[in-house]
């Protein structure tokens, strides 16, 4: 609702939205108004309803009550062929574009400039052109969608929709797969389009950014609107208790492991050994390169480094998944024996694409629970799997890891992303296994799940598991890790003990600035060593995962 007697209609406003899954109601009246030219920050706990809303705003759902007004007139949103054409556009989270064809061809699918009835390639490219001055968002017309870095990809899909005259841009946690130099490229551009007159919607779990970035807020819990603040005159804190309930509790290091009133597993033998590795890619390019280390039982290992150091390759063959044939020597041992190969059942694993490698979408929330532990007694009957059984763990694990969910029954797609993550979690976590490889714990998790998943791994820690937790966030990295190995071109260049880490120091070595004393630093200056360097310290996360 615009305040302060503010006489322009807002540019986009939802009224009275009311949306139902069943028993759940994901919106319940929300009232949201997106005035002209600024940034709107909508945030809210996973599965707070903020997902559902903006489909509504983009034609893909239809409201079971309630309507949405442009500049101040109803329209009818029945798909989102419609939103676009009321001047409404989408980033999605997970890019759209077509890797094969050019950026050009990817803008202008379906909205094709003609000259005498032939598609005009020509004056699509000089519009693109123009837009990116106008923007400052230059991207080669002419380059193939599928070669460019994430942060460029992202830059295609904001023009083809600022080239459909998109009014109001909606942007689903659009930083979640860029590097920090990115995202910061990202808000100038959204500043510079916002000065024109068009407004952002920004979804995002990111109170930092929601701090930096936005003009106002509005917050979400349980599909109702909790909270309206205008960003400058709020708090990290306001923000955190109209989002969940509460404040966050102070960040902790992790106890000390059961028996070791030092927090120092020093002593003990490795779980999980990882011994002069080396792993070609199919052109015979090593893209792991005498790695080394050891994790004990009882000691969280965080990996570091720009994305594409390895750490892709490294987690594969540590838990086993890397395809045969790729020629390896070295070794990774598990209490002193060579892993398996395929899924190694000594290793619990919490992979980074949680919808292609964790879960399966069709199956419910109990079976994708279940998943993996087919052959355990407890959850045979006469004839297989006991149902029962099966719901009765599921319903243990959701109430254990408070992960909310109408029923166990229901499909795991229906769950909102940070609740999907927390069964993926619960899961593994609940296997009792010596290792745990955990990638990206917290991506797309909001800030109450990220305190408790982090609670998790501490206690995973306490209870003698050995850790190995790779994160493109610096701060969880240094909240959890007894100690920090960052990878570089293949190699770990640097080891330093959790809380000796500052960013500084990890931001350094992972553009391969510095080495530990024994190991080499990378010799000659490379491609992605230069770019790495260009990207600057804080960049975590890379462009070619
Ligand atoms: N297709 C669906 N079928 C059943 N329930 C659904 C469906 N889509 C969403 N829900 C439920 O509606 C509620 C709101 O989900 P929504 O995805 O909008 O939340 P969100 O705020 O976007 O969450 P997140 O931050 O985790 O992405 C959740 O309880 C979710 O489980």
């Amino acid at each position: 609702m615009p305040t302060g007697g503010d006489s322009e209609a807002p540019a986009a406003e939802l009224v009275g939205i009311t949306k139902r899954f069943g028993p759940v109601v994901a919106n319940d009246g929300i009232d949201l108004a997106i005035r002209r030219g600024e940034i709107h920050g909508v945030v809210g706990e996973n599965g707070a309803g903020k997902s559902t809303l903006m489909s509504i705003l983009y034609g893909l759902r239809r409201p079971d009550s309630g309507h949405v007004l442009r500049n101040g007139t109803r329209v009818r949103l029945r798909s989102p062929a419609e939103a676009i054409g009321h001047g409404l556009g989408m980033v999605h989270q997970r890019f759209r574009l077509f890797p094969d064809l050019t950026v050009a061809e990817n803008i202008v699918i379906g909205a094709e400039p003609t000259r005498r009835g032939v598609v005009d390639l020509a004056a699509a490219g000089r519009e693109i052109e123009r837009l990116g001055e106008v923007f400052g968002l230059y991207v080669d017309p002419a380059s193939r969608a599928g070669r460019l870095p994430v942060g460029v990809r992202q830059r295609v899909e904001i023009l083809k929709a600022l080239y459909r005259e998109a009014e109001v841009l909606i942007l689903d946690e659009p930083t979640a797969v860029l590097t920090p130099g990115e995202a910061a490229r990202l808000f100038d551009v959204l500043k510079t389009v916002t000065r024109t007159g068009t407004s952002v919607v920004l979804v995002t779990h990111k109170l930092s950014e929601v701090l930096t970035a936005t003009d106002r807020v509005t917050v979400l819990r349980r599909g109702r609107v909790t909270g309206r603040f205008v960003t400058a005159e709020t708090t990290a804190d306001e923000l955190v208790i109209a989002m969940i309930g509460r404040s966050l509790g102070p960040p902790r290091r992790p106890a000390a492991p059961d028996g070791e009133p030092d927090g120092t597993p020093a002593g003990r033998p490795y779980a999980l050994e990882v011994d002069g590795l080396t792993v070609l890619d199919r052109d015979g390019v090593p893209r792991l390169s005498d790695v080394s280390f050891g994790v004990r039982p009882g000691e969280i290992v965080g990996i570091a480094g720009v994305a594409g150091s390895g750490q892709r390759e490294l987690i594969d063959t540590v838990t086993g998944l890397r395809p045969p044939g790729s020629a390896t020597s070295g070794g990774v041992l598990l209490s002193g024996r060579p892993v398996r190969r395929g899924r190694e059942p000594a290793i619990a694993y919490v992979p980074e694409d949680r919808h292609g490698r964790a879960t399966a979408a069709t199956m419910s929330l109990a079976e994708n629970l279940v998943m993996g532990d087919h052959r355990t007694p407890a959850l045979r009957g006469r004839a297989g799997l006991s149902a029962a059984a099966v719901r009765e763990r599921a319903r243990t694990l959701v109430e254990r890891f408070a992960i909310r969910a109408a029923s166990v029954g229901d499909p795991i797609s229906a769950l909102s992303g940070g609740n999907a993550q927390k069964a993926v979690l619960a899961r593994e976590l609940s296997r009792g296994t010596p290792v745990i490889v955990v990638e990206e714990p917290t991506q797309g998790v909001d800030v109450g799940a990220q305190e408790q998943i982090h609670g998790l791994l501490s206690e995973a820690r306490a209870a003698g598991q050995a850790v190995l937790l790779q994160s493109s966030e610096l701060s969880e990295l240094r909240a959890l890790a007894d100690r920090i190995l960052v990878m570089f071109e293949g190699r770990v260049v640097a080891e330093l003990a959790g809380d000796e880490a500052t960013e500084e120091r990890l931001g350094a070595a992972m553009t391969g600035a510095t080495a530990t004393p024994g190991q080499a630093a990378p010799a000659a200056e490379t491609e992605s060593s230069a770019t790495a360097r260009e990207q600057g310290p804080a960049d975590a996360k890379g462009t070619t995962r």
